[in-house]
């Protein structure tokens, strides 16, 4: 296949694009560098130092391309920050994806995977949370990638574009040679690591009151190859014809961690101890989110194979020492 990426030059993009170039497919990354390197490029990729918000950029991009198909990962992914900010995340996430969306209607083609979130939820009255329950975000970046998912089910319904949304949960871990560094970092396992690793002087918790067995939050971690799987998955469905033109699916391992058990997890991984600082909540964070994944495994066949909690801390760790130096 013939893949346009934006975001490609980011951490889960740049997964995927790997995983599409030792696949075979030919990829073109599309990414304005906002929140990433030129060195993060991968080699094989043809790549368009492009912001999404310049239409004309983008019809260039797609019309010289003939893609297959539309990878769609750039977006701000900071939900703290989304609580101080909120229009630049309706800006750059919703607004920009329109952009997207109306060029590719122009000029094709019609079929678009796009990386939703675990944030369109909001605070879960059951879990695990399944595809069909409430959506109310309780930050704005989950607001800004529901926004973009009611404009999707409008462009299959009128216009018969074919997309799957994946909602993912909490992203980790590395494959070989290529993880997890965003500038600034705000997600919790690189920030553990960094204390880990004496990059930083501590860690912080978020939060010691929440409905949890102890009181931080709980979050679903899903290894990043395991994701990537699923895009390549969805990808292939959407160039069926025969499959359905509108997939929504959730990404996760349907188990929960605390937040105080993921740094456990990472003292016991690394072999290190760093001290924690107790910190109030964070706006905007839900307590558990947890994700109920079955539906992408029946429909499409998805199989997580990378791991748990450890495994995924273990690939972390052994890229963040290549990254950072130890
Ligand atoms: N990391 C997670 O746990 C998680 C969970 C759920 C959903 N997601 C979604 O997955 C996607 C990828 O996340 P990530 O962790 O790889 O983020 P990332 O910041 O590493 O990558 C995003 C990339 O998009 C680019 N970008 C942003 N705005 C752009 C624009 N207007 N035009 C062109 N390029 C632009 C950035 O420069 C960056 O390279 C995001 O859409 C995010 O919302 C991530
Ligand atoms: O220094 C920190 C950073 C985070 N946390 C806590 O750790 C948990 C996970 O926080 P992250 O920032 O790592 O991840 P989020 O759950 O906030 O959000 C992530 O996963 C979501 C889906 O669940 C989104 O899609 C989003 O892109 C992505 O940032 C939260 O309870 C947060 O409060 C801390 O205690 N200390």
């Amino acid at each position: 296949m013939n893949v346009l990426v934006t975001g490609g030059a980011g951490y889960i993009g740049g997964t995927v694009v790997r995983l599409l170039l030792a696949g075979g497919h030919k990829v073109t990354i599309f990414d304005n560098l906002s929140h990433s390197k030129r060195s993060a490029v991968a080699e094989g990729a043809t790549f368009v130092h492009g912001e999404l918000a310049d239409k004309e950029c983008v019809l260039k991009t797609l019309r010289e391309g003939a893609f297959d198909g539309v990878l769609h990962f750039a977006a701000l992914i900071e939900a703290g920050e989304s609580m101080v900010v909120p229009e630049t995340f309706f800006r750059n996430n919703t607004a920009t994806t329109l952009t997207l969306l109306e060029a590719m209607l122009e000029v094709g083609p019609r079929r678009l995977v796009f990386s939703s979130t675990a944030a369109c939820y909001g605070e879960p009255e059951k879990t695990p949370i399944l595809e069909d329950a409430k959506l109310e975000p309780t930050n704005a970046y989950g607001e800004s990638k529901l926004l973009v998912e009611h404009m999707l089910r409008w462009m299959n319904k009128i216009h018969g574009f074919r997309y799957a949304s994946l909602r993912y949960f909490n992203v980790a871990g590395a494959i070989e040679g290529y993880g997890e560094a965003h500038e600034p970092e705000s997600h919790i396992i690189p920030l553990i690591l960094d204390a880990a690793m004496g990059r930083r002087k501590n860690i912080k918790i978020f939060g010691q009151d929440y409905p949890t067995k102890d009181g931080t939050c709980v979050r679903d971690y899903v290894h990043v190859k395991d994701l990537a799987d699923a895009h390549l998955l969805a990808l292939g469905a959407l160039t069926d014809d025969t499959r359905p033109s509108r997939m929504i699916y959730n990404i996760g391992t349907g188990t929960g961690f605390t937040v105080r058990e993921v740094i456990d997890a990472a003292r016991r991984v690394t072999g290190k101890d760093f001290p924690v600082e107790e910190c109030p909540r964070r706006d905007g964070d839900p307590a558990v989110l947890v994700a109920g994944s079955d539906k992408i495994k029946s429909e499409l066949g998805w199989n997580p194979t990378s791991g748990d909690l450890d495994t995924i801390l273990t690939s972390a760790w052994k890229w963040h020492q290549i990254r950072y130096g130890s």
